[in-house]
Parts: structure tokens; C-alpha cells; sequence
């Protein structure tokens, strides 16, 4: 009934093939997983999730299941068969294709993509289902652009959990680390209390917030080193304090000023800034606000109850599908002032060799006035 064509990737659990289906008549995915690898209990889980998703009237953006089956040694998902692969894997070739200075062709509709992840969330939220491992890596593509999450090997049918280990740390909401002291058994035996509880969809709009900041930059926002745990709380305290001055400094400085690279834990790779295109991002501006929604609406440090993925849309929609007709639009110059005169960068923490000319080119969106 399918016949394996080639192997596609290897994940953490499983590996993926593409193959043909003659039960379908068309390309699926099979996602093999050698029960050695996983328990009974997280593949049942991760099966009654899916069905739930992909039964009657599954989600245009989300990948869905459309068999099971099992044998001695393997467990067996078919899957939709997204042609373009993952998101993650899809900005490497665009990163490799391009230089700061001459970017690669490839373009990506930013504002589409936002909106079906966040179409694809609310709808696994609307049924009791939180994804937890929200990341590029999960963001599927298809052949005509439009994107699917996949991989729900870690979704909780709940809006609560207090297990700390679940999830991807680079991308993982701050509260998700935190819980009670290490897991580790002797700590248990000290501390006899249940660990606190955290909402499960509150930390999916973090990992959203988070995954939408790699698109922008091609890097994560946090980088967690598992021996580096403090320095990491240390880089969620700064970036509470000022969000937009930690993303200005860490990651947008040191690309515009390319080579540029004082700072200390700067990754090399950030020297390598827009090395692709978002379609309707067109200045640094357009950057700037999007991190200034997200920070404001997704990406909030110890108030994970003010997080809110409905007002993240509002607040996009309302920056870029405005009606040019009206004042409130957001111009050239009103992106301007937002930048030097609201966000209030503290311009003493930038380079004195940095070229602030750069800030005045040309937007390429025409101001309707
Ligand atoms: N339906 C699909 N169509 C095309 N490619 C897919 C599909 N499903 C998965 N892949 C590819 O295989 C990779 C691994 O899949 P998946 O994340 O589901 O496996 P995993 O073992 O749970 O991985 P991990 O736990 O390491 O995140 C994905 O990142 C993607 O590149």
C-alpha cells in the first residue's frame, strides 16, 4: 500500500520517508518511530492527538494524519507529505544562497505565514490541544507556500502542566524552566511538594513569539546551553527589562554595523543579516515593529497571563493591512518616529562607529501622503 521513496530526515524519535500510497493515490509521509525509541503511553498520546486534529474537518495548516498502523518493532504514521520541507531547513538554504549585500531570490510571504501558524494554534487551543514544541523545525511547507505544523509528539490536551522537560529550550516560554528545583531525585525527596502548574497555550505563545523571531533573523532570540542555565535566566532578566533595547543591541547592531562584533556572546552568524528577503518586510522599520508587537503581545518574560496571540494578530494586521486612505496609517515617517522617539533606544549602548545614515534610506512601501 505505500511504497518508501527516500528517506527525508532523521528526528530525535523517528525518521521520515516520502512515499507513495496507492491507498491515497498520492505522496504521503511516513514517520517510522522503533518502539525502543518512544514508550506506548507518548505514542498513544501523540496518535489520539492527531486524530483528533485530522478528523473530520482537519486544518488547512496543520499536517494531518491519514493512517496508523504498527508492527513488531515500529510505529507508523502516515502523514500528509509537505513538499518543501520544514521552515528551519528551508532559511538555511536562503541563508546559504545570499550575502548581506546581494540577498538570496528566495522570498517568504512573512505576513501569510504569521497568520496560519497562529490560525493553526488557536485551532488545536479551540480544542483542548497545546502543541509545546513549537519551532521552525515543525513548521512544515508545501509546494504552493502555505505552511503546516507538524510534529505533535509533545502536545498536551490540556491548559495546564507542570512538567518542566518538555519542549525545545531555544525556544521554550521562560516559565517552562523554572518548576521545582532540577527534577533531580534528590531535590524530589527534599521537596515533597507538586510542582506549580503553567499554562500550556500562555507557553505556546512564547514558542510562537520565539519561532517568528528566528524567521526574522535567522537566529534564535534565546540560545540555552545546558551548563549555562544561569547565564540564560540572566538573558531572560535583561531582555524583560527592555525588550526592544536587547534585540536592538544583540541582534540588529551587529548586522546593520556588519562586522561589528565587540560584543562578547555574539554568535558569528549574526554578522550575516538579511541574507533573504521577507516579501512585505521591507525596511529595518518594518523589523522593528514586528519585534515591538511580538514583544508587547507574545514574548512577555513573567507575565505569561498577558500573553496574547489574538492581539498579536490585531496589532499586524493593523501595521500592515491598514487602509492607506486613512491618517492613522502607518507611514514612513510615523515608523520613524515610533523608532527614535517611543522605543526610546538607549543610543549610548550603540557603537560610536555605527552608521546611523542607514536608518534614513529609502522605505520601499510608498507613504500614501
Ligand atoms: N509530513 C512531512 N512532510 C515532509 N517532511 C516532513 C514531514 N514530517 C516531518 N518531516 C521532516 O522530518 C523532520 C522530522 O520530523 P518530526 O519533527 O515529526 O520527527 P521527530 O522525530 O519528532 O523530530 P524531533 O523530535 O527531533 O523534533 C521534520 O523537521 C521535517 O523536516
Amino acid at each position: 500500500m505505500y511504497t518508501k521513496l527516500r528517506s527525508i530526515q532523521s528526528g530525535t524519535f523517528s525518521t521520515v520517508y516520502k512515499a507513495w500510497s496507492t491507498k491515497h493515490n498520492r505522496y504521503v509521509a511516513l514517520k517510522i518511530t522503533p518502539k525502543y525509541k518512544t514508550s506506548e503511553a507518548s505514542m498513544k498520546n501523540e496518535y489520539d492527538v492527531m486524530k483528533m486534529l485530522s478528523s473530520c474537518n482537519p486544518h488547512p495548516n496543520i499536517c494531518s494524519m491519514l493512517d496508523f498502523y504498527t508492527d513488531d518493532s515500529y510505529y507508523v504514521m502516515v502523514l500528509e507529505y509537505c513538499e518543501c520541507g520544514d521552515l528551519y531547513d528551508f532559511l538555511d538554504i536562503a541563508k546559504s544562497q545570499g550575502t548581506p549585500s546581494s540577498p538570496s531570490l528566495i522570498q517568504i510571504d512573512m505576513q501569510k505565514i504569521i497568520k496560519q501558524l497562529c490560525s493553526a494554534i488557536s485551532f488545536a487551543h479551540s480544542l483542548g490541544i497545546a502543541h509545546r514544541d513549537i519551532k521552525p523545525e515543525n513548521v512544515l511547507l508545501t509546494i504552493n507556500g502555505d505552511i503546516k505544523l507538524a510534529d505533535w509528539g509533545h502536545a498536551i490536551q490540556s491548559s495546564k502542566s507542570n512538567d518542566f522537560q518538555i519542549g525545545t529550550d531555544n525556544y521554550r516560554a521562560p516559565e517552562t524552566f523554572s518548576g521545582r528545583v532540577n527534577n533531580s531525585l534528590i531535590k524530589r525527596k527534599l521537596d515533597p511538594s507538586p510542582a506549580p502548574f503553567y499554562n500550556t497555550y500562555q507557553a505556546d505563545y512564547w514558542s510562537l513569539g520565539a519561532t517568528i523571531f528566528y524567521l526574522v533573523f535567522g537566529d534564535c532570540l534565546f540560545r540555552v546551553s545546558k551548563s549555562k542555565r544561569n547565564q540564560h535566566l540572566k538573558n531572560f532578566d535583561e531582555f524583560e527589562k527592555d525588550p526592544f533595547a536587547f534585540i536592538y543591541k544583540k541582534y540588529v547592531v551587529p548586522r546593520l554595523a556588519c562586522g561589528y562584533n565587540a560584543e562578547e556572546d555574539l554568535h558569528s552568524s549574526l554578522q550575516h543579516s538579511r541574507q533573504y528577503v521577507w516579501q512585505d518586510l521591507p525596511d529595518i522599520y518594518d523589523v522593528f515593529h514586528l519585534c515591538k508587537i511580538m514583544s508587547d503581545t507574545l514574548l512577555r518574560v513573567s507575565k505569561a497571563e498577558e500573553r496574547s496571540m489574538d492581539s498579536f494578530i490585531e496589532q499586524v494586521d493593523f501595521a500592515w493591512n491598514k487602509d492607506l486612505s486613512m491618517d492613522s496609517c502607518f507611514s514612513y515617517q510615523s515608523k520613524i518616529d515610533l523608532f527614535w522617539e517611543q522605543w526610546s533606544i538607549n543610543t549610548e549602548s550603540i557603537p560610536s562607529n555605527f552608521p546611523f545614515k542607514n536608518f534614513e534610506k529609502p522605505c520601499l512601501v510608498q507613504d500614501s501622503k
